[in-house]
């Protein structure tokens, strides 16, 4: 039988080549297909279902965890897939594991922190699988606070040996992905001493089970830290506790590239920049960013869809009733997150390429940008991050009822998404850090410095304090430069004003306390400013199909429109625009609204999401919600018996008693 598309009526809307728009979002035509023959790869693998994952027992789930991990790999083998196929494939399993930790931060910690016999002698038994690593630095007491970790590593010159211990019970490690079950190495964080002497925090490899049976071995106490948010979601990772009594480790089990220990115990720091120990989460973070714009999407591509299915209100003479996605507050709920979508994928490929800039640049012992590569990906990925959280239940709400469902697939995303607004540095925490890094900027201003990169439009601090906007008309909204000053203008005003009045105190440390909420602010406006740079900067480009263009540009303009009505508090206050400029800005965005809505089917189309890595029946490709949903109650264990099990011993005996008392 043929299959209907239910939102086959809109496909026939669309104003562009969707096919050329795939390409764009996957980054390159070889992206895409990769991307699409692995997505498919994933999708007919009945070992990598995930239906049930919501209904599965904690043991059962962390079981299935451990089953598509090893499938994984031996398809991984058997396919001879590549480092970037190898990455899809996890990306499609969709299932938080411990393969994460091991491909994601373990490894990385070795390449950027070990030395170069250190990563001869570790990564070809990671790379292989031989042994499984996770990366432990956050304790029970502290994780924000990486300096006050209190693991210690003792060394001890007699045996040429480290005595990791932990010597109180905040000092438990506390939360690393993978520690809990599966892993057999961890990279611990903890304090240096030599000769009574405190160095603080370094990395070190430590084996913590047997490679034979995979019991703990001897001094080290291990385990999984419990039940987290939601059902299935992050529950399929083993966030473990870790202890250590004095367990000793060979002296090149500490990673040092950037300090080293002498045989006979000296210390000895390179001219490599301490921070580089924090190196690997820098990495991460970036890495980050991009999984925001795949989170985003997939939860925008859901609500859109299902915004098309869904009728309420409005039916004239018998006629349909309106499809929700036509109403104006759907659409200015919907289509900024659809516009921010896209703007985190730019910018997340911008970050990539920074990323890989400063790397480069490291290995030649060129350190000058690792600041700005610290600030650009610690700010990016909170700004990215918290939106795409806020963004996903927003989604949920647009879906109505049947979006609590978790057969809408969004309670999952939400739960499982959520813990990335504070693993790998908590939002605040890390906005903090961009704004210590703009009032260094503005400090320097005028003593000969330039600022460079996402801080040059400091270059132009005299202009940018006192220039005015130049809109008369709502389309003069839609000139790029106009929306760079306004944007640039607002950062500048705030970075300057905070800086102004963190000079009214007596200490630097206690105006940061004083201001941080205004700090953080700050530090928000001036990483949109990054992300409406970086979109802009894309449409620059050659971007080739029928329409593509012009839809990115609409979408980039509700991006940075959205955002100036959102906070036209920071832009009317700072005066980088009038009351009248704010209220055009609603103009522009109603009709750009209308130009993007015969198009947004195609817009999450580009995404090239399978059914399978969506998990949604409300996003279903074909839109044939209703009788899915409907179908899907069904299978629920619930509905197993048509008399529940309980009736007799609870439900039966409440009715007679009730009986009894009504005959009384
Ligand atoms: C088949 C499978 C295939 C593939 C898998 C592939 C990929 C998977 C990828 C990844 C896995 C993804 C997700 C997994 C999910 C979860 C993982 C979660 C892991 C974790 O959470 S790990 C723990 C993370 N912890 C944190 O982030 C802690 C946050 N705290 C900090 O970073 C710091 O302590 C601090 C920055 C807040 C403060 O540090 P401090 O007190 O030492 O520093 P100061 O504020 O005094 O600053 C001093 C100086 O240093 C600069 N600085 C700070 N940090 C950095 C840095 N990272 N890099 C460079 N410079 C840095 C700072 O700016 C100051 O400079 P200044 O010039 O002196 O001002
Ligand atoms: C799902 C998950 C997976 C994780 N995986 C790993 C892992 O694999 N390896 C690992 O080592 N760690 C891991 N972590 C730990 C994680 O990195 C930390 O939880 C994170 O860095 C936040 O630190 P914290 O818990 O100490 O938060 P806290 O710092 O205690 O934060 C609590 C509150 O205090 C606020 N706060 C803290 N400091 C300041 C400040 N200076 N100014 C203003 N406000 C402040 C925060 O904003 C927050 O609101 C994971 C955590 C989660 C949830």
């Amino acid at each position: 039988m043929e299959e209907i598309d239910h939102l086959g009526h809109e496909r026939s809307k669309i104003e562009f080549d969707v096919e050329a728009m795939k390409i764009v979002w996957a980054g390159s035509q070889r992206a895409l297909e990769v991307s699409d023959r692995i997505s498919r790869l994933v999708a007919s693998d009945p070992i990598f279902r995930k239906d049930d994952r919501t209904i599965l027992s904690r043991k059962e789930l962390f079981n299935t965890t451990l089953r598509k991990s090893a499938h994984a790999w031996k398809r991984i083998i058997e396919l001879r897939l590549t480092e970037e196929e190898a990455s899809r494939l996890r990306f499609y399993i969709d299932q938080p594991a411990f393969m994460d930790l091991h491909w994601g931060m373990f490894i990385p910690a070795i390449k950027g922190q070990g030395t170069e016999e250190q990563q001869k002698k570790w990564l070809p038994l990671a790379y292989k699988m031989q042994i499984i690593g996770c990366y432990a630095q956050t304790e029970l007491g502290h994780g924000s606070n990486v300096q006050g970790l209190e693991t210690t590593a003792t060394f001890d010159p007699k045996t040429d040996e480290f005595i990791l211990h932990s010597p109180t019970l905040t000092s438990s490690k506390w939360w690393p992905g993978g520690l809990g079950k599966a892993s057999t190495h961890a990279l611990i964080y903890s304090r240096l001493i030599t000769d009574g002497q405190d160095h603080g925090v370094h990395g070190f490899i430590v084996q913590l089970r047997s490679l034979d049976d995979h019991l703990p071995l001897p001094g080290i106490t291990i385990g999984d830290i419990g039940i987290k948010f939601g059902n299935g979601a992050y529950n399929s990772m083993d966030n473990g506790v870790l202890r250590f009594d004095h367990v000793r480790i060979p002296r090149d089990q500490m990673l040092m590239r950037v300090s080293q220990v002498t045989r006979e115990g000296k210390y000895l720091q390179s001219d490599v920049p301490r921070q580089l120990v924090y190196g690997t989460m820098v990495y991460v973070r970036q890495t980050i960013v991009s999984d925001a714009s795949c989170a985003l999407s997939r939860a925008v591509c859901i609500a859109t869809r299902y915004s098309a299915v869904r009728r309420q209100f409005g039916s004239q003479d018998g006629g349909p009733e309106t499809q929700v996605i036509d109403y104006k507050t759907q659409q200015n709920r919907l289509f900024p997150l659809l516009a921010s979508a896209y703007a985190y994928r730019f910018v997340g490929e911008w970050l990539k390429w920074l990323y890989t800039d400063v790397t480069q640049r490291l290995q030649a012992n060129d350190f000058s940008t690792l600041p700005e590569a610290h600030a650009c990906t610690a700010g990016l990925k909170s700004l990215t991050t918290s939106a795409t959280a806020d963004g996903i239940e927003e989604c949920r709400k647009l879906c109505g009822g049947h979006g609590y469902l978790c057969s809408s697939g969004l309670p999952e995303l939400f739960a499982v998404y959520i813990p990335a607004c504070t693993y790998e540095g908590d939002n605040i925490v890390l906005l903090l850090q961009v704004s210590r890094f703009l009032m260094k900027t503005v400090s320097q201003l005028g003593s000969g410095i330039k600022p460079v990169g996402t801080t040059a439009y400091m270059g132009q601090v005299e202009h940018l304090m006192q220039c005015h906007c130049d809109v008369q008309r709502a389309e003069d909204w839609l000139k790029p430069s106009v929306i760079l000053a306004a944007f640039q203008a607002r950062a500048a005003r705030m970075s300057v004003a905070c800086a102004q009045n963190l000079s009214k105190f007596s200490s630097q440390e206690e105006g940061f306390a004083e201001l941080s909420a205004d700090l953080v602010e700050a530090a928000v406006a001036h990483c949109q400013l990054i992300v409406v740079t970086k979109y802009i900067e894309k449409l620059q480009q050659a971007i080739p199909g029928k329409g593509v263009k012009e839809q990115l540009a609409a979408l980039c303009n509700i991006y940075a429109l959205s955002l100036i009505h959102k906070h036209q508090g920071d832009f009317l206050a700072n005066g980088c625009i009038t009351p009248k400029q704010a209220s055009l800005v609603n103009w522009q965005l109603r009709s750009l609204y209308a130009q993007v809505r015969p198009n947004v089917i195609g817009l999450v189309d580009a995404f090239n999401y399978t059914d399978h890595y969506l998990g949604s029946i409300l996003g279903r490709y074909d839109g044939n919600v209703y009788p899915k949903l409907y179908e899907e109650a069904w299978k629920d264990p619930l509905n197993d018996s048509v008399v529940p099990d309980g009736y007799h011993e609870f439900i039966r005996p409440m009715l007679k008693q009730q009986l009894r008392t009504a005959r009384l």
